[in-house]
């Protein structure tokens, strides 16, 4: 389990980007992080991996404390940012230098996932593209098998093949004592991976559910087919206009992320009452 409690945190004093935040995160579970341009994900992440300090607040991994930064908290965290550095050695040079750091990485399977996205451990990481970088950094992340990966837009700078590569390592890689925690605003690349869902605005976490119950207390159809007194949200379309109603059946619908997140951050109140009921 990772908690985060009251949470305090801005670039100034004067401008506060988080106040009081808690977020709980549970093992099993690979959380997708969303929220707009500058609402904060990649510092939320920057915290949590204790690259940030906090003005006040804590964020405690099985009860190792991130502002410590001791062995015991460090091992159990690998973050992948959305911009990387690399010294000029060989992936598999890196690889002798990091995995020591993190007793359960796992050789084999990284070397499986190099070879799956194409790349030889003979290359040298500083010469490599920026999505060859970005295919290293996610195998050294998913080999390492910490407790939590957090992942700042992992899909970006991914050809279309190796997106459908990458959600099938993450999956693979997913465990019942993992927590990862991806932020994203490429939500359709990370469909079908995602769950709970987790979105930030104005400081606060606003939202954090699973797709089941999302599912249980939302339908996401065309407004045809709902009753007009059950919508929360519309968007308007060519064709016919998405919504998101009240469920008042028994019937699940698949999730529309991007509907979820537009309706989550413009109608906050109905959705919080309709996922209350
Ligand atoms: N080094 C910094 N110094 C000052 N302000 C910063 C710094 N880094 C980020 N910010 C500000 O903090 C806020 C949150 O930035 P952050 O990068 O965490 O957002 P984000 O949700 O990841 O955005 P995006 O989706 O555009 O990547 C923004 O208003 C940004 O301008």
């Amino acid at each position: 389990m990772i908690n985060i409690n009251n949470l305090t945190f801005g670039y100034s004093r004067r401008k506060i980007l988080y106040n009081d935040l808690e977020l709980e995160l549970k093992e099993g579970n690979i959380y997708g992080l969303l929220g707009e341009n500058g609402a904060g994900k990649s510092t939320l992440l920057m915290l949590i991996a204790g690259l940030k300090q906090p003005y006040s607040g804590t964020v405690n991994i099985s009860g190792h404390f991130a502002s410590d930064a001791s062995p015991e908290f460090l091992k159990e965290i690998f973050f992948i940012p959305e911009e990387m550095t690399f010294p000029n050695v060989t992936i598999e040079k890196y690889l002798s230098v990091l995995a020591p750091f993190y007793p359960k990485f796992d050789r084999t399977a990284f070397f499986e996932m190099i070879t799956e996205f194409g790349l030889e451990p003979t290359m040298n990481l500083h010469n490599m593209s920026y999505g060859q970088k970005k295919k290293a950094l996610i195998s050294y992340g998913l080999a390492s098998n910490t407790k939590l990966l957090l992942m700042d837009e992992p899909t970006n700078g991914l050809d279309i093949p190796s997106k459908s590569q990458f959600r099938k390592l993450v999956a693979k890689h997913m465990s019942d004592d993992r927590i990862f925690l991806i932020s994203t605003h490429q939500v359709r690349d990370l469909e079908s991976l995602i769950d709970p869902i987790v979105i930030v605005d104005s400081g606060k976490v606003v939202f954090n559910e699973t797709l089941d119950y999302i599912t249980e207390k939302l339908v996401f159809t065309v407004a045809e087919k709902v009753d007009q007194s059950d919508v929360i949200y519309t968007e308007r379309g060519v064709a016919e206009d998405k919504v998101v109603a009240l469920n008042t059946t028994e019937d699940f619908s698949r999730v529309n992320l991007e509907l979820l997140f537009n309706a989550v951050l413009t109608q906050k109140e109905a959705i919080k009452s309709a996922l209350s009921k």
